[in-house]
């Protein structure tokens, strides 16, 4: 099956600083934006990408990430919102208006700042979603991890249990949607999409990716990309 694919992109960079967002700061001669929605643009399975970003960059991401770079499967530039679950919600409120309307067909959600994800995991993930209805892409902690309050150890979960959440999350439609319908209804904000899903008790599977796919979030992070850019890599 085709899937649809929503990348929220309208953060403002606060960790990372500086006078350009960090979707826009150039990696290898292309703005991170751009890496990311490669990825998806060269995946067979993806039939359309919708790209959510900050109100006043539409009109740039249209001239010089979406024209410039030719992604002919972006089909819509959304306006994102105050939290990333805003943003996605945007997106999700873009497939109704655009009269989208097939409740199982996979939504995959991406970070734009993730632009270094191994798209070779994408056609497992579309498939873990069509058979489960929720799947992320995740890895296992490598650290140990402290729980603290008021800068007091007060616990030490077990690591064989603990994995990190990246992006993509793949949920089918009518799940995800639901999901962010009953999240807004209780007021429930959380820093990524399978927790809406965790919290009505619907299974999510958690597939290994790998620890390249970084999300570029603060400087430290634009040379380790680049680094890993100029690494075997399918974004091109
Ligand atoms: N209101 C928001 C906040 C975040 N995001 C997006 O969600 C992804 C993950 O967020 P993060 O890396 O935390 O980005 P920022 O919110 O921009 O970072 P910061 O918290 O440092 O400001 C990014 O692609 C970001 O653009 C979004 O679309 N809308
Ligand atoms: C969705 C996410 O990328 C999973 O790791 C992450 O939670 C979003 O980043 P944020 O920094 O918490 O907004």
């Amino acid at each position: 099956m085709k899937a649809t694919v929503l990348i929220p992109a309208a953060g403002t960079g606060r960790r990372m600083g500086g006078s350009i967002n960090k979707q826009y700061l150039e990696l290898a001669g292309k703005p991170v934006l751009a890496h990311t929605l490669t990825l998806f643009e060269n995946h067979p399975q993806v039939e359309n990408i919708y790209l959510i970003v900050s109100s006043d960059d539409i009109s740039y991401c249209q001239e010089q990430i979406v024209d410039r770079f030719k992604f002919n499967k972006v089909s819509r530039i959304i306006a994102g919102g105050a939290e990333r679950q805003d943003s996605v919600r945007n997106g999700l409120k873009a497939l109704t208006e655009d009269g989208f309307n097939q409740p199982h067909r996979p939504i995959l959600i991406h970070d734009g700042a993730r632009p270094l994800f191994d798209c070779k995991r994408l056609s497992a993930l579309i498939e873990a979603v069509e058979e489960s209805g929720a799947c992320t892409i995740g890895v296992p902690v490598k650290d140990t991890i402290k729980d603290v309050v008021n800068k007091t150890i007060t616990g030490s979960p077990d690591r064989s249990r603990l994995w990190q959440a990246q992006t993509p999350q793949g949920f089918q439609y009518r799940l995800i949607n639901d999901a962010f319908t009953q999240a807004d209804a209780d007021g429930f904000v959380a820093t990524d999409d399978a927790s809406l899903l965790e919290r009505l008790g619907h299974p999510v599977q958690i597939l290994e990716g790998d620890y390249r796919n970084i999300k570029v979030t603060t400087p430290e992070d634009i040379l380790v990309a680049v680094a890993l850019l100029g690494d075997d890599h399918c974004s091109g």
